[in-house]
């Protein structure tokens, strides 16, 4: 998988333009504030579709009611138009032209590895499930729809127990159930790979203390039923659903202590760093291709020895783009960002003027 070109208008504080990109390592730097974590966050866009911001139009220019982002995509010896057109609370998709759902654009496309991945650690559950979600969907689309399907009943469910329809909720109860349970049997499955995948990186990683992931379940497919029915009572007053898939965790521990708890900042991060190689290698196994690697921040809360590892794996990639306020070291082209536009040392390489399509 290979990103060959990415064209953005109207991205954030993006200049318009279409830059090229070879295969191995390209290295982005510049000053805070130059565009540098946009410039990724725009391709990851347009290589999955993928976006974790709550309002769309947080990606739009301000003073700009509409923007666009395409990536030229080379895969198995033949080349893709990927485009994502924004707008307010709107995504518009396409293949080649073709108008597609974020599911259909290639799932094991892109790994994003940022500074901000120590929240997986240090922050609540929310976060680490939606880690977890958000890679088991990408690796089965059945894993996704059944995903969605849950969290639609579950916000249903949770809309009659406020109108407090105690006779209603066998039925709601019975296909809560039935998702819930295939969702905590995928999740035991793919966790198994995973923890060794995390596991195996986390020593990689030089640290002496070993990793490990546990789903700490809110309920279990046996006895989802019965919790259910048991706290009926107190759902009713809360007006919420209190049991299932939905309020899981997923339990990292370093050493014998849970590492949101114990952890340094740095261990954290290095934490952070295997759960994200752990997610690359999946889904390398997974489609038979490395995902294009987005390294933001290389140098962030990182020793010597950690930040040879992040440039070690970029290598280790067909293609990888990095970013730093300082050059990045092995880098085969070396952009210099500045005020959302990126210069390549010694020539301009933005193709010019940008055709849009959408
Ligand atoms: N919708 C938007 N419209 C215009 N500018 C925006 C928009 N969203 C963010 N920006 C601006 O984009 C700028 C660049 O942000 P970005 O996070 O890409 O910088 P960076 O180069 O990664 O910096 P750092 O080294 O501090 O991480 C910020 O000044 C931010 O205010």
């Amino acid at each position: 998988m290979q990103l060959s070109a990415l064209s953005t208008l109207n991205y954030r504080n993006l200049a318009p333009d279409t830059l090229t990109f070879p295969a191995g390592v390209t290295g982005v730097f510049g000053e805070n504030g130059a565009g540098k974590t946009n410039l990724l966050e725009a391709a990851y866009l347009a290589l999955t579709g993928l976006t974790d911001v709550t309002r769309l139009e947080q990606l739009v220019q301000s003073g700009e009611r509409e923007a666009y982002v395409r990536a030229d995509v080379q895969q198995g010896g033949s080349l893709s138009i990927q485009e994502v057109g924004l707008g307010r609370g709107r995504r518009q998709l396409k293949v080649d032209g073709v108008r597609v759902r974020t599911g259909d654009l290639p799932r094991g496309s892109a790994v994003w590895i940022r500074p901000e991945d120590s929240e997986l650690v240090f922050g609540p559950p929310a976060g680490r499930r939606a880690y977890l979600d958000a890679l088991l969907s990408r690796l089965s689309a059945h894993y996704a729809q059944k995903l969605a399907r849950y969290e639609r009943t579950v916000s249903q469910r949770n809309a009659a127990l406020r109108a407090g329809e105690d006779w209603a909720m066998h039925v709601w109860d019975e296909a809560l159930v039935k998702l819930g349970t295939d969702i905590m049997l995928f999740r035991r499955r793919a966790l198994t790979r995973l923890a060794e995948l995390a596991s195996e990186a986390n020593a990689a990683l030089g640290s002496r203390k070993a990793l490990s992931l546990t789903l700490q379940e809110s309920t279990a497919p046996e006895t989802y039923g019965a919790d259910l029915t048991g706290r009926r009572a107190e759902e009713l007053a809360r007006g919420a659903t209190v049991t299932g898939p939905h309020r899981d965790d997923l339990v990292l521990r370093l050493g014998d202590f849970p590492a949101s708890e114990y952890a340094s900042r740095g261990e954290g991060r290095t934490v952070a760093l295997a759960l994200r190689r752990a997610e690359l290698e999946l889904l390398a196994e997974r489609f038979g291709e490395k995902p294009v690697l987005l390294i933001d921040d290389f140098s962030a809360e990182l020793d010597p020895g950690r930040r040879s590892f992040l440039l070690d794996l970029a290598a280790s990639v067909p293609q990888a783009i990095v970013t730093g306020t300082e050059r990045v070291p092995g880098s085969a082209l070396t952009l210099r960002a500045h005020s959302g536009r990126f210069t390549a040392e010694g020539q301009a390489v933005g193709a010019g003027t940008l055709e849009v399509t959408a």
